[in-house]
């Protein structure tokens, strides 16, 4: 299975070009300003004029306000945005670049109804649910909440690391994985040799001994 990798939380070009040359498809930068992670607009916009074509960019806001979202998106036409508050499906869709909604998981929530309720998403991201921490938490959730039959593509989030990678993707099958804490040395710091490691296991690359 051809599974995309996101890394997510960079803060810094060196981590930036880091993993797109070790595969990764995907880079998250965090405007959420309570998080370790965050880089701010400026830099982040920096970062992204450097990466080759095809490398998306993922901007990722937690129930932020328009303005900022309209000041980071007007600095480069290549965001994608991952909301990951509690933003309604209208406020998701008025920006005029695609959007992927986070998904928190628990029990209760029904995935089938989200999936609806975001109807123009280009796709859904499910991580952990944790009171008060909004991501990031390096948390799994169970994974036998998700449907097989979901009308979105999946990005799987929450606790990934080097040696549930490769179990996560066989197990859930998701379009993509994302993973920030465990392929850090520290909080906003990726760490190289996870960061390789990961991406091969997630894309079967490499046998997990
Ligand atoms: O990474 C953060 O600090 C963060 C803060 C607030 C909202 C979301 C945040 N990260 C979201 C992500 O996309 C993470 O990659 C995702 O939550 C998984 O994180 P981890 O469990 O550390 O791999």
């Amino acid at each position: 299975m051809n599974c995309r990798v996101k890394i997510c939380g960079i803060t810094s070009l060196e981590d930036a070009l880091h993993a797109v040359n070790a595969g990764a498809d995907a880079l998250g930068f965090v405007f959420y300003d309570k998080s370790p992670r965050y880089i701010s607009p400026e830099a982040a916009n920096a970062i992204i004029a450097l990466l080759p074509p095809f490398v998306v960019p993922i901007a990722l806001f937690v129930n932020a306000d328009e303005s900022l979202v309209n000041a980071l998106i007007s600095g480069s036409k290549r965001w994608i945005i991952q909301f990951h508050g509690d933003e309604s499906p209208e406020s998701c869709a008025k920006y005029a670049v695609p959007f992927y909604k986070a998904i928190r998981m628990k029990p209760e929530v029904d995935l089938q109804v989200e999936v609806e309720r975001y109807s123009e998403a280009l796709a859904i991201l499910l991580d952990a649910y944790k009171l008060g921490v909004p991501g990031g938490t390096g948390e799994t959730f169970d994974w036998h909440l998700i449907p097989e039959n979901l009308a979105k593509p999946v990005i799987l989030a929450g606790g990934l690391t080097v040696d549930n990678v490769a179990e996560a993707v066989q197990a859930v099958r998701p379009y993509a994985v994302d993973v920030s804490g465990g392929v850090e040395k520290e909080k906003g710091l990726k760490d190289p040799d996870k960061v390789a490691l990961f991406i091969k296991r997630a894309k079967g690359l490499l046998p997990v001994l």
